[in-house]
């Protein structure tokens, strides 16, 4: 045993408070060969693809990492920006702002974020704040509702880096925040800026993102939080139940998805007269290709092509004030007890 002199221990005592803000991830670059990485780290993900390996396997690698990531990159490319990949973007700005709006109110806490597939990776992330001397790190999914495909895999990734991780930080975690009244009213804050501009739709679509129908049936409340946020957001912008409509996208595969499913809901209702649609992704806390692209660009057409006459889509949270501020009220509910003034 080495004697410690007594001010090495003071203020590593005191140590650091950080928070590591994690988004899905994205392609390094909108080519076949950047989606072809990408694509075979998140697909192989069981908490993705709940199929036994053996049969999945074959199919993953015998016809979908051939097909997509050439039809995924040119998707992509329509999306890109001068400085990268939207979601990437969005989500390194968000890391960036929390932590400013958690100094701006007297708390030193460190942010950074981290890609669950991808760079940069939670576990570098991790390794990063550990060498930096934080001794008690938050995991923030940027995802609102639930869902094992997504925050659980977060939790899975954590679980890989203490495996391999000796003196472990203080650990927590947030699971969610789909009722957060904060959340909320920055989502109808945000719809109603929409309308002030651009005149009320006759239906509001509030798109989710899909999971096959049998991770319901098996449990996973992530239809349920997307109900709920759905209800909650309708209420706060004294919605009727024929004012708006929950559905779910980006549907992947053969098997049955969440129902209502978004695009053939919007082609279904144009079919039935309806000429003015609006449409909200309230899921996804970033902009991203399946908003961008699927949405914003296909669903459009698809509408209108249906006979459908005025389609809006209203943009994820971002960078909105109101979305940081309620991330920062989030950060401080789940920090409490830890110290995150500056080490004297
Ligand atoms: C079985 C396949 C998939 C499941 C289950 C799934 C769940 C799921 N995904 C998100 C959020 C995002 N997904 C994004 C892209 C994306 N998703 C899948 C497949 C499944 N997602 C694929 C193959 C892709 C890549 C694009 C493509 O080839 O179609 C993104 C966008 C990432 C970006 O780079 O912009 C997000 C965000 C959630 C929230 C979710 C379950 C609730
Ligand atoms: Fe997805
Ligand atoms: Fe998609």
């Amino acid at each position: 045993m080495h004697p410690h002199p007594k001010s090495d221990l003071a203020p590593s005592a005191a140590g650091k408070t950080a928070i590591l803000l994690c988004n899905l991830g994205t392609p390094e670059a909108p080519t076949a060969a950047a989606l072809r990485r990408y694509l075979s780290q998140f697909l192989s993900d069981p908490r993705v693809v709940e199929l036994p390996r053996l049969l999945w396997w074959p199919i993953l690698h015998g016809v979908v990492l051939r097909v997509r990531p050439a039809k995924s990159a040119a998707k992509y490319a329509t999306v890109w920006t001068s400085e990268g990949s939207p979601l990437a973007v969005w989500t390194q700005r968000q890391a960036k702002l929390l932590q400013g709006y958690l100094g701006e109110r007297g708390h030193a806490v460190v942010v950074r974020h981290a890609m669950r597939y991808g760079q940069p990776s939670i576990g570098a992330q991790l390794d990063a704040l550990k060498a930096e001397g934080a001794q008690r790190i938050l995991i923030l999914p940027a995802y609102p509702q639930y869902c094992a495909a997504t925050t659980a895999s977060v939790m899975d990734d954590l679980a890989h880096w203490t495996l391999r991780t000796r003196a472990l930080p203080e650990l927590r975690a947030v699971r969610g925040y789909h009722d957060d009244p904060a959340y909320i009213q920055a989502l109808a804050a945000s719809v109603r800026k929409h309308w002030a501009d651009n005149g009320r739709p006759e239906l509001l679509v509030m798109s989710f993102h899909g999971m096959p129908a049998r991770t319901r049936e098996r449990g996973d409340p992530y239809h349920d939080e997307c109900q709920r946020t759905g209800a909650l957001l309708a209420q706060a912008l004294g919605l009727s139940e024929q004012d708006y409509v929950v559905t779910f996208q980006s549907r992947f595969g053969k098997a049955r998805w969440l129902e209502p499913y978004t695009e053939p809901t919007l082609k279904a209702r144009a079919a039935a007269g309806v000429k003015k649609v609006d449409v909200i992704c309230p899921g996804f806390s970033s902009d991203c290709l399946e908003t961008l692209e699927e949405i914003a660009q296909e669903a459009r057409e698809a509408f209108l092509h249906a006979g459908g006459q005025a389609f809006s889509y209203i943009p994820c949270l971002n960078a909105d004030d109101a979305h940081i501020k309620a991330l920062t009220q989030l950060a401080l509910r789940h920090l409490q007890g830890w110290p995150t003034t500056p080490a004297a």
